[in-house]
């Protein structure tokens, strides 16, 4: 057997004052997805990384096969047949995915003998489920292609034990079902063992054989998934038992038209269409969902109506031409709420309660004059914490600090406080644990009940009918489908996503 088995022995990891990781224990068997569950900031990505060498446990330590192992730096890690695969994409995007396989290794020859690689490359390729184009850069293929050619280059490496991080946030139903098919098939034959972060549920219990939850630092439940419900799951993470979840009654949509876009168009990075001429109107009280597979032009379109794009055709927001200047977002109410929040919506090194400060340090209370209050500043940080449980050891930590979810949850506070016009939404409940998921949700729909126009651009399906009165799908940078939701059906917008209708 090629898998390796791993326990973890009263693992603790402290940041300064903060406790991430308090003792925990975690064995993994040989062959077996192990799953790890926990809400935002409970600790799992600190674990993994005290796995492949990123982080250095304070006490604790690790067995490999039984057997202690020393893990100082991810290259230990790599030694021990250690890999993990990511949330985000790692592999160089200029390079072909070939190229970005040979330059991966540990030690590379001097010359390197393509005829003999690309041979080895390719016969490596033929084993595997899915078809991933070798000779093709990184940057070309799309987000599903390229978390297979993630998984690939973990498998080309050698890997006994993978650790998966949230690897199916950016792919399609069908695209998550053949990774972690896969993975879930390696490690039924002993090639591999992995340990899946995931907050969906339905990932556990379809993929993994164990599980562990992490409460605040803490393994507080572990046991086979076959005799756990998700309810047991659910509970085990927030400490306490489920409440029933209520359905807001919607108010109806208003024939006014709030958020108005005719025949916009922007080129994408590397100079191509990446928005052909997309007209839409979103009336006040209303969800409109974008629906497409990443990659279809729906990043290029946010930029574009934020104004952080060259465009051409005409975006209006209350019958105001709109082109996305500091004054006119604070003026017309456009809020946004941006997939990879931290990049996207914060300046990392800078503090939480400056990062939540961001929309309003140039007018009062924050702004006195010339200056900016810390007094006020603090307050209005401290207010949205509270309000959205925003775990943080403080509010000067560093925004880069924070767990993803947490990250998540400071961007909401910040732009779902004020008084939202249009709220632009980017996969907002990306990486967020259920609890946050539904609190997300539900604070769209308010906004919209509230009066807001909402466009909410998201690669889940589900989501969307849940949360949209109407949808359009985006296709190769086109709006090439639209239905209200009260009579749409997912296969029709599946075929629409598919540009194969
Ligand atoms: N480098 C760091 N410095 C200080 N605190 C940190 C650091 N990295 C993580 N933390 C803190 O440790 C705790 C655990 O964070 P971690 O990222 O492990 O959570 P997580 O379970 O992976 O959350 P998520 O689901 O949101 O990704 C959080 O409170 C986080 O703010």
């Amino acid at each position: 057997m090629n898998a390796i088995s791993l326990d973890l022995v009263d693992m603790t990891k402290r940041f300064g004052a903060l406790t991430a990781l308090d003792g925990v224990c975690l064995s993994v068997r040989a062959g077996s997805v192990h799953a790890l569950l926990g809400e935002n900031g409970a600790g799992k990505s600190t674990l993994v990384k005290c796995l492949v060498g990123f982080y250095q446990p304070d006490e604790g330590s690790i067995l490999v096969d039984g057997r202690g192992a020393n893990i100082v730096t991810p290259k230990d890690a790599d030694a021990l047949g250690i890999g993990m695969v990511y949330q985000h994409f790692t592999l160089v995007p200029s390079m072909t995915v070939a190229e970005n396989l040979v330059v991966s290794e540990a030690r590379l020859p001097g010359l390197i003998d393509w005829h003999s690689t690309s041979e080895r490359l390719q016969a490596l390729m033929k084993t595997m489920p899915f078809h991933v184009p070798l000779n093709v850069r990184v940057s070309q293929l799309s987000a599903g292609e390229k978390q297979k050619a993630e998984l690939i280059k973990q498998l080309y490496l050698g890997r006994r034990l993978l650790i998966l991080d949230e690897p199916t946030s950016v792919l399609t139903p069908d695209e998550a079902k053949e990774v972690l098919g896969f993975v879930r098939q390696l490690t039924g034959t002993g090639e591999l063992s992995a340990i899946l972060i995931t907050h969906k549920f339905e990932e556990v219990t379809r993929y993994a054989d164990d599980a562990t939850i992490l409460r605040k630092g803490r393994a507080v439940h572990t046991g086979r998934v076959a005799e756990m419900t998700t309810a047991e799951m659910a509970e085990a993470m927030i400490g306490h038992a489920l409440e029933k979840k209520s359905v807001k009654a919607r108010v109806p949509i208003h024939s006014e038209t709030l958020l108005s876009i005719q025949g916009l168009s922007a080129l994408g990075d590397i100079g191509l269409p990446a928005v052909k001429d997309v007209s839409l109107d979103v009336g006040r009280c209303e969800i409109v969902g974008v629906a497409g597979v990443s990659g279809n032009g729906q990043k290029e379109l946010v930029e574009a109506l934020m104004g952080q794009r060259d465009r051409s055709g005409v975006v209006k927001v209350c019958g105001r031409a709109f082109r996305g200047t500091r004054k006119e977002i604070a003026d017309l109410g456009v809020y946004g709420l941006p997939q990879e929040p931290l990049r996207n919506a914060c300046v990392p090194r800078m503090s939480l309660q400056e990062n939540m400060a961001l929309r309003n340090f140039d007018r009062p209370p924050v702004a006195v004059g010339q200056f900016i209050s810390s007094k006020a500043m603090a307050k209005q940080a401290l207010n949205f914490v509270q309000q959205f449980r925003v775990k943080t050891t403080g509010l000067d930590a560093e925004m880069t600090t924070l767990s993803g979810g947490n990250v998540q949850r400071a961007v909401l506070a910040r732009e779902l406080t004020n008084e939202v016009q249009v709220l632009i939404a980017s996969n907002p409940t990306f990486g967020l644990d259920f609890k946050a998921c539904d609190e997300t949700r539900e604070r769209i729909v308010n906004a919209r009940n509230n009066g807001a126009a909402v466009l909410l651009l998201s690669e889940d399906l589900d989501e969307l009918f849940d949360l949209a009165d109407r949808i359009v799908v985006i296709s190769e940078g086109r709006l090439v489908y639209e239905v209200d939701v009260a009579t749409a059906d997912k296969q029709t917008i599946g075929r629409h996503m598919a540009g194969a209708a």
